[in-house]
């Protein structure tokens, strides 16, 4: 089973320029997990945060008993053999074949032997469906097999934790179907913590456990899916509708009377319309679609047990769209445990973003009303 990670009041600043401030979420063992926000929020800082490559100046990130953050170098190498990252563009050597880009971090980080690394640099590439095209080289391919082989290079060490740095960029949207169905797949095969930053809200709606939002320097909010998809934060809502009106401007914020003008005129036509993009949003229709399965032939993930129990300890502390909604994934036994008030006073809320003790819809801090 992956592991947890645990971030606390984690901020980061270059120089002046503050990038987020006090982001506080637990990114549950084995389950997906989903990072949002506009361009320049600093996903990818984040990212590159917990795999210590960025130092912030204030928090902790907790995983397996160490503090990446005050960590020694010694201890960091350790810790970055749980990680595989997977970046925008596959990161891939352009000199090399499929077979030596993967078989990289197994050269570079074991003494393994040619035999044994060929049996995992084969065995990846088949898991990611690239069997046969080892001496390919990366400009021979298309950009998905690229990102499919940068899949398989970071999975040849037997990673705990999957960083996928927007693994959609660049593909067409059948790709990023079968992508999305690829990244479920391996979730159920190897059972590692995933993050996921990504801009697809088709992605965000169906394949992750848990859904967040960067927005205005601060983690907006980081929940269960169903917390996400079903909020009637503003923000939260046009993020997940990909509309114009809403809070996020173009490059910045809107003012407080254009906003308000704008949902206006949404609500006079309706709300939010099907756009495209995947089921209706919060305010109309299936606002929390069936989250994606693996393929026929696979096991079943163990996370979706782990979340479901997660999940059932916290349902007496959502709103009423979001306690519903999480109700309909949950089997009878687990039901029956909440209702029964079983888990009422369980101080095990991991996937939170705030204290156990705070309202899970709780939003950014920042003057009332101004989005
Ligand atoms: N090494 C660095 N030094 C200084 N500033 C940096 C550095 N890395 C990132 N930044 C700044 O941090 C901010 C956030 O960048 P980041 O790439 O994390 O955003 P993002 O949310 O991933 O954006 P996008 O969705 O467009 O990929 C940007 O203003 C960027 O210029």
């Amino acid at each position: 089973m992956g592991v947890a990670v645990q971030v606390e009041g984690l901020t980061k600043s270059f120089g002046s320029q503050n990038i987020w401030s006090d982001v506080t979420l637990t990114l549950p063992p084995g389950e997906i997990s989903v990072l949002l926000g506009p361009s320049g929020t600093g996903k990818s800082v984040f990212l590159k945060s917990l795999v210590g490559l960025l130092k912030p100046e204030k928090g902790s990130i907790i995983l397996s008993d160490a503090d990446i953050v005050t960590c020694s170098e010694a201890k960091l190498y350790e810790i970055r053999r749980l990680f595989g990252v997977l970046f925008q563009d596959g990161a891939l050597f352009g000199s090399m074949n499929l077979f030596d880009n993967v078989a990289f971090p197994l050269r570079e980080h074991t003494k393994k032997s040619e035999t044994e690394i060929r049996r995992i640099v084969l065995e990846k590439m088949d898991m990611v469906g690239l069997a046969g095209a080892e001496g390919k080289l990366p400009g021979e391919i298309s950009g998905g097999m690229r990102k499919r082989a940068g899949l398989a290079r970071a999975l040849v060490l037997d990673p705990e934790i999957i960083l996928f740095d927007e693994p959609d960029s660049g593909l067409d949207p059948v790709r990023v179907a079968y992508l999305n169905q690829l990244i479920v797949d391996l979730n159920a095969q190897i059972d590692a913590t995933f993050l996921i930053v990504t801009h697809d809200i088709g992605t965000a709606r169906t394949v992750p456990d848990n859904l967040g939002l960067l927005y205005r320097k601060h983690l907006a909010m980081f929940g269960p899916r169903e917390q996400l998809l079903t909020s009637q934060e503003p923000v939260v809502q046009q993020f997940l509708n990909g509309r114009r009106e809403g809070p996020i401007g173009m490059s910045e914020e809107k003012d407080v009377a254009q906003v308000e003008a704008e949902m206006a005129a949404l609500a006079a036509r309706g709300g939010d319309q099907h756009n495209g993009v995947g089921p209706k949003g919060a305010t109309g229709g299936d606002a929390v679609p069936p989250q994606l399965e693996p393929s026929p032939g696979l096991p079943e993930r163990r996370a979706v047990r782990r979340r479901q129990e997660r999940v059932a300890r916290m349902l007496h502390t959502f709103d009423p769209a979001t306690a519903a909604a999480i109700r309909e994934s949950l089997p009878p036994d687990l039901l029956a445990r909440a209702d029964a008030g079983v888990f009422a006073s369980s101080p095990d809320v991991a996937g939170r973003h705030r204290s156990p003790d705070e309202p899970p819809t709780s939003v950014l801090p920042g003057p009332r009303g101004q989005w």
